[in-house]
């Protein structure tokens, strides 16, 4: 790959056709790509006829009147129009992938939870249905709210391509590794790493290495944009350079391919008699992107006490709404705790936001047990939590010198909508029936005197 940075934060591209994989940097940048030397047309979005017989097509991630800044759009050089990438739908069972609203009469989603890692399982498991959905949150006919996901997939899909009308997908890995060939390039990702599938892109995803799991957030909603910074000033947290968006890269495949679109909830499978990811060259600003959590760079508290873990957010949707998200992604990873005469770890509390966490590895420093890589929590909306007994005991008692907590990287999709157990969350998979009793030792030390104690 050869690529520039153009000084309006362009990039171009060009790229070999077929299995050509190399990113461009940049957060939210206008890109352009091409996998064959002038198939993008310079100085138009519309030529009367289009280099190589390709086919022009706008692809609309918001409303064509959204203000400049958060105006996504890509127009995209083809080798057939979408229209000839589905035919006639016909409804399918995809019956672990659940659509908000799904709230259950006889599921209980008051109360905090905890799950070991779902087993990954031994079937042909693909990115389709290998999908398990955990909560689900809001109400996706009204374009907010979301999901929260396990992904169990084992095998690739062959001649087989998935989009979302719903929603896009925060791709977050936690085992095993994946390829995902989309319309607009390839991502490869593996732990560590986190991926954006914008809404309405087709996609095939292989295995690299398996078997796979990880989470997925799935968004409804307005899209995940880099949180403002404020006072903390133009660098640190998610630098924009470090997000990746695929060049372009196509396939002219004629063979029999199945497309499952989800819709509205609904799952519907359409056949072709090619491959539909024949974007040739593209530009535009919407598009699929990873980003690496290890260039994520956490500030924190250099004195005392303990911020909100808000200082931690990756990425956020908005909600319209100033200050409340639809969706915080935050980070918990490696970092130097230095503040003095302080409790260190999480405080106490209850939050009118839902908190759903995930280990990726390590130990995460408010439960030090129980809390596996791969494994699951909820917090749900104004639902007491903090640390466990034995965090608290440690954290009130430790000597308060500089320390590193090492090997660490958990994370929480927060959301402003109150979360909703799946029936395969609530009865299949490994919730700890005991979990609220990591609290339940923690004796009261008051005894009407004064005194630390
Ligand atoms: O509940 C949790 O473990 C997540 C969390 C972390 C933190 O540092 C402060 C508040 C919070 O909800
Ligand atoms: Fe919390």
């Amino acid at each position: 790959m050869t690529h520039q940075q153009f000084p309006a934060g362009m990039v171009r591209a060009t790229a070999k056709q077929g299995t050509h994989k190399g990113y461009m940097p940049g957060f939210g940048n206008d890109f352009e790509t091409e996998a064959l030397p002038d198939a993008l047309p310079q100085g138009q979005n519309s030529p009367q006829k289009c280099n190589y017989g390709l086919y022009a097509e706008q692809l609309s991630g918001t409303a064509f009147t959204a203000p400049r800044g958060q105006n996504e759009r890509t127009w995209c050089y083809r080798i057939r129009p979408s229209v000839h990438h589905t035919g006639r739908f016909a409804p399918i069972e995809v019956p672990y992938w659940k659509t908000a609203p799904n709230i259950l009469p006889n599921v209980t989603s008051l109360g905090q939870y905890r799950w070991d890692p779902v087993p990954v399982p031994d079937e042909d498991l693909t990115w389709i249905t290998g999908m398990r959905t955990i909560t689900t949150a809001g109400d996706v006919n009204i374009q907010v709210g979301m999901a929260s996901h396990v992904y169990l997939v084992a095998q690739s899909m062959q001649d087989e391509y998935f989009f979302s009308a719903d929603s896009e997908l925060l791709v977050v890995p936690q085992q095993g590794r994946l390829r995902f060939c989309t319309e607009l390039g390839i991502i490869d990702l593996e732990p560590k790493e986190i991926a954006i599938i914008p809404r309405g892109l087709v996609y095939r995803v292989e295995v690299l290495e398996g078997p796979c799991r990880g989470f997925v957030c799935e968004n409804y909603g307005q899209k995940f944009d880099l949180p403002n910074r404020g006072p903390i000033g133009a660098n640190c947290l998610a630098n924009p350079r470090d997000f990746k968006s695929p060049v372009a890269a196509f396939e002219d495949r004629e063979t029999r391919s199945r497309v499952v679109i989800k819709w509205c909830g609904q799952f519907h499978e359409t056949w072709i008699g090619h491959s539909p990811l024949d974007i040739v060259a593209w530009h535009g600003n919407y598009c699929a992107y990873k980003y690496d959590l290890r260039t994520y760079s956490p500030v924190g508290a250099i004195l005392f006490d303990h911020p909100d873990p808000s200082i931690f957010t990756v990425l956020t949707a908005p909600s319209g709404q100033e200050g409340t998200a639809n969706i915080d992604f935050v980070l918990f990873r490696e970092r130097w705790l230095v503040a003095e005469h302080s409790f260190r770890p999480p405080w106490y509390h209850k939050n009118i936001m839902s908190e759903l966490m995930g280990n990726i590895y390590g130990q995460y420093d408010a439960k030090p047990q129980g809390f596996a890589p791969g494994g699951i929590s909820l917090h749900n909306c104004m639902l007491p939590h903090g640390p466990d007994r034995n965090a608290f005991e440690g954290a009130s008692n430790a000597e308060l010198k500089p320390e590193k907590l090492d090997n660490t990287m958990s994370f929480m999709f927060e959301t402003r909508f109150p979360q909703h157990l799946t029936e395969f969350a609530a009865n299949e998979a490994p919730m700890q029936q005991e979990y609220i009793e990591v609290w339940q030792h923690l004796e009261k030390k008051f005894d009407g005197t004064p005194g630390v104690k």
